[in-house]
């Protein structure tokens, strides 16, 4: 660079240089020149700094502000007050647990479940918007209303998790603030890498550190039996073959998880949830647009298999899911580290939650399409490849035996349930279409 060869020209130690013009006129025009193109130099490093650091930050500010990941602010002795209320114990064998996804679907029937028998309960949300935020702060309320409180943050940022430990001594984490759906894993694939896997670690990096360290029970998924042909799927089935993005980072999280568990003690429980559905869901999920869509007299797209073959999901109720999950926390050994070191062998689980009774996806729209009183404009196709796999059939023995797992609402009954809360939250079509 030319300017770096100028300062370079100027000799460290000033007498040894030999100059035509008396030596303080020399000092002046070298002093002169020096601080011209040191004045010049570091503009330019300033600059290229500034303009560097302010674009990656605004790419990084306009990412954060599209997924809403960013934490608002926290902390002071009144926030403090609040996250310590909420978490209160109120019945004598009560647990505290912090709720991750409080505002989601499954976390909010979880955290509404635990507060009502009496358990402390905190809540942690970023309210991002990979669907209607909207429902995510109708869901709030209604926690609030129950004396919850859902600190609004992100599972990465380890600063606020830290200081949420720092104020209550959890006795178990209910993980369940993820990137959910399949589908969506083929648009925005570094958000699944964030939430299931970076955000995964972060927690579980907070969890080893606390102490006392908290038991965790956290959100798997179907999806990771993947292309496994064997059914009904039975935990001990090969999960090598995801068949999503989606899908691979929650069975990256079950390794994850298995690595914290070995290594500091952890007591981890992984819980493979097999197709959710319920009041208060999500409305990216076939269900719920197909409902909107029916209403709406929109055609729906059904998928089949190859030679028109059936394709089909072991639907659970979100009830059934609800008492799997409390199930899970109170059957939860202590973790036995402490001080991010390991005292010696720590309880490690999977268990499948799901209904064990496939349904086809055409016999879900025939009961919406009797519940809801209008015919839906069906679209038979061809099931894309975007990580869809053709059914899911859950084995519960597992989950039987050690929760005393017992689902018991069908279809039908569930179904009848949602179209009643779908109904009675957005009318019949024009709030549904924020
Ligand atoms: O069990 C699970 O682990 C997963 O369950 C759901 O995933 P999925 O079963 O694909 O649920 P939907 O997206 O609601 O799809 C349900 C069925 O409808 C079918 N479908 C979906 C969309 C569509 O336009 N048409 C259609 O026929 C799908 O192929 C699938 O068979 C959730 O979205 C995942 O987050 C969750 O982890």
């Amino acid at each position: 660079m030319k300017q770096m060869n100028h300062i370079d020209d100027i000799p460290s130690t000033p007498g040894k240089y030999k100059s035509p013009y008396g030596h303080r006129n020399r000092w002046h025009s070298n002093l002169a020149k020096l601080t011209f193109w040191s004045f010049v130099f570091l503009s330019l490093i300033f600059f290229f700094c500034f303009r560097s650091s302010s674009s990656s930050s605004s790419a990084l500010s306009t990412d954060l502000s599209r997924r809403s990941l960013r934490t608002s602010s926290w902390g002071g002795p009144e926030w403090e007050k609040r996250v310590r209320n909420s978490a209160r114990i109120k019945s004598p064998n009560g647990i505290s647990v912090l709720v991750t996804g409080a505002a989601g679907f499954v976390g909010t029937h979880v955290s509404a479940a635990l507060k009502r028998r009496g358990d402390g309960v905190l809540g942690l949300d970023n309210f991002n918007d990979y669907y209607d935020p909207s429902l995510k702060r109708a869901r709030q309320a209604l926690l609030e209303r129950s004396g919850i409180f859902i600190v609004e943050g992100d599972i990465n940022d380890m600063v606020l998790v830290k200081k949420l430990f720092d104020v209550v001594a959890f006795s178990h984490v209910m993980h369940l603030a993820a990137q959910a759906g399949v589908r969506y894993a083929m648009q925005n694939p570094s958000s699944y890498v964030h939430s299931n896997i970076a955000g995964l670690v972060s927690m579980l990096e907070v969890c080893k550190s606390a102490n006392p360290q908290p038991a965790i029970v956290w959100a798997s998924s179907s999806s990771v039996y993947g292309l496994n042909t064997k059914v009904p799927f039975s935990e001990k089935d090969r999960t090598d073959q995801p068949a999503s993005l989606y899908a691979a980072t929650k069975k990256a999280g079950e390794e994850i998880a298995h690595t914290y568990n070995h290594i500091y003690g952890l007591s981890l429980t992984g819980l493979r949830f097999f197709t959710v559905y319920g009041p208060w869901g999500r409305p990216d999920m076939a269900y719920f647009f197909f409902t909107k869509d029916i209403l709406k007299g929109k055609s729906i797209p059904i998928f089949e298999a190859a030679n028109h073959g059936t394709v089909a999901r072991d639907f659970t109720y979100i009830d059934d899911i609800v008492k799997g999950c409390l199930a899970a926390l109170d059957t939860a050994e202590k973790s036995t580290g402490s001080g991010g070191k390991k005292k010696g062998a720590a309880q490690m689980r999977v268990f499948n939650l799901g209904n064990t009774s496939p349904v086809p996806v055409s016999d879900l729209v025939s009961i919406l399409e009797r519940l809801l009183k209008v015919k839906a404009k069906r679209l038979v196709m061809k099931l894309p490849r975007n990580g869809d796999v053709q059914f899911t059939h859950a084995n519960i023995t597992f989950a039987r035996r050690e929760l005393g797992y017992k689902p018991s609402t069908d279809l039908q009954t569930g179904l009848k349930k949602f179209v009643r809360w779908y109904l009675s939250y957005y009318g019949t079509g024009k709030k549904s279409d924020q």
